[in-house]
């Protein structure tokens, strides 16, 4: 007999109740599991190593519109341990009318109860299986159990691409950027993200394995993410937060500003202090803080942050970064705050109507998932949502790569389209040409 059956032989659950059921497992490498993505319909992956959560959820209990009037989690570890993983998964695309189809495979906005999570918080490790009632999958169950079980290596296997030749060129998008600095300078915007799309073309198979597990090893500091929709994978390695929650308080950051880095330290260093005195970086980066006070000041009368910003290091960029908190009242509503800072300056711009006005026209793709929402929560008011960047959607043969710059008065096109070659960078140095 299966643990669940032994456990629930004796229950009877009627229908509206939401079961967890937490299973300890040993140590495992979660991300292994990765390997094994191609078999459901629908996977969902983040690694936050700092925060030292890291999980992969695989379907979703039924119903679209899910309905629970109670929730039971069975489990013999105590309650602080469980309220430190995730009942809900998710993501909520940048908000636009689509024009292609390309993104067709996610939906607009996407928050669900995995059936099955394969979690790790420090030192604990979870089979989480959910349920409505007694319907529960002894089956896949039993199945995920035993691939947690097996003890495997992983192979990178490495990964061949052909750059698309009909891809926007340099000239064409720093004409977009000339245009952007137009309605700056007639004062119709103050502030605009213009993004790129590069298109390649995969000369094998796409391994998701050997790519998430190349980002977990080259992006310190990142979020590291996949979900796979149908036959689509959107996955990348951002740097910037939108909020985290943990009971009463809540942590967001202002991050936007960018310059290069440096192999030679002392360069390093050099061009971190440029950024940290550049009036230009330091105001496109003010906009963002300022337009995050605005919306938290709804929420909390009890905001702390840093007067000046901080330099965040990455692999291939810096950026100046200003860490908030804030203590929230109980009434908070997690999706409601959400919808409303999303997106901030730092993907979208100011005024927020007119930048997506800008965006939608200008642009010649889809955003969809780039600039969006991902990440989780659950209902002990605890989670963490990130933006979207750093960021690739990989669909049959074609992987469709992202980044996108703020365009503030001062901003000189040549400098913006290297800004965007270098963020493209931690996802194109995976592939070789
Ligand atoms: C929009 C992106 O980055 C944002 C985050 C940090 C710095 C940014 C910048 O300097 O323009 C952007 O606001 C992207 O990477 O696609």
């Amino acid at each position: 007999m299966s643990t669940i059956t032994n456990y629930l032989k004796n229950e009877n659950f009627n229908s509206n109740t939401l079961i967890s059921f937490f299973q300890r497992i040993e140590p495992i490498n979660i991300n292994a599991i990765i390997n094994h993505s191609s078999e459901f319909e629908n996977t969902f992956t983040f690694f936050n190593s700092r925060n030292k959560i890291n999980f992969i959820a695989i379907e979703e209990v039924e119903s679209k519109n899910i309905f629970f009037n109670s929730h039971n989690r069975i489990s013999n570890v105590d309650k602080n341990t469980l309220e430190k993983f995730p009942l809900f998964v998710g993501y909520k695309k940048f908000i636009s009318k689509s024009k292609t189809n390309l993104w067709d495979d996610f939906s607009d906005n996407k928050w669900y109860i995995p059936k099955f999570i394969i979690a790790q918080n420090d030192n604990d490790y979870f089979l989480i299986h959910n349920f409505l009632g007694n319907m529960y999958d002894e089956e896949k169950f039993n199945y995920l159990n035993s691939l947690t079980n097996k003890k495997s290596s992983i192979k990178f296997v490495e990964q061949r691409v052909r750059i698309n030749k009909s891809d926007i060129d340099e000239l064409n998008w720093k004409e977009k950027v000339k245009s952007a600095l137009n309605k700056i300078n007639k004062n119709e915007l103050e502030k605009v993200v213009i993004a790129r799309k590069v298109e390649l073309e995969l000369s094998n198979e796409f391994n998701l394995l050997t790519t998430f597990n190349q980002l977990l090893n080259n992006c310190n500091d990142c979020i590291i993410f996949s979900v796979k929709e149908s036959n689509s994978i959107f996955f990348g390695a951002t740097p910037e937060k939108l909020f985290s929650i943990n009971k009463n308080i809540i942590n967001t950051e202002a991050l936007a500003g960018s310059i290069e880095r440096s192999k030679n330290e002392t360069e390093d260093a050099y061009l971190g202090n440029q950024l940290l005195r550049d009036p230009k970086e330091l105001n496109e980066q003010k906009k963002v803080l300022d337009y995050i006070l605005s919306i938290l000041s709804n929420y909390s009368s009890d905001i702390k942050f840093n007067e000046i910003p901080f330099i965040k290091k990455l692999n291939s960029v810096q950026h100046l970064q200003t860490k908030i908190n804030a203590t929230i009242s109980s009434e908070f509503e997690i999706l409601k705050f959400l919808n409303e800072i999303h997106p901030t300056p730092a993907v979208c711009g100011l005024p927020k109507e007119g930048a997506l006005e800008f965006i939608y026209e200008t642009e010649d793709f889809d955003r969809g998932l780039y600039a969006g929402v991902i990440g989780w929560y659950n209902n002990f008011n605890i989670g963490e949502f990130y933006v979207g960047i750093r960021s690739a959607l990989q669909k049959e043969n074609k992987l469709n790569v992202f980044a996108g710059c703020g365009i503030v008065e001062g901003s000189i096109p040549e400098k913006e389209f290297f800004e965007t070659e270098i963020k493209l960078k931690p996802i194109l140095s995976l592939f070789s040409l």
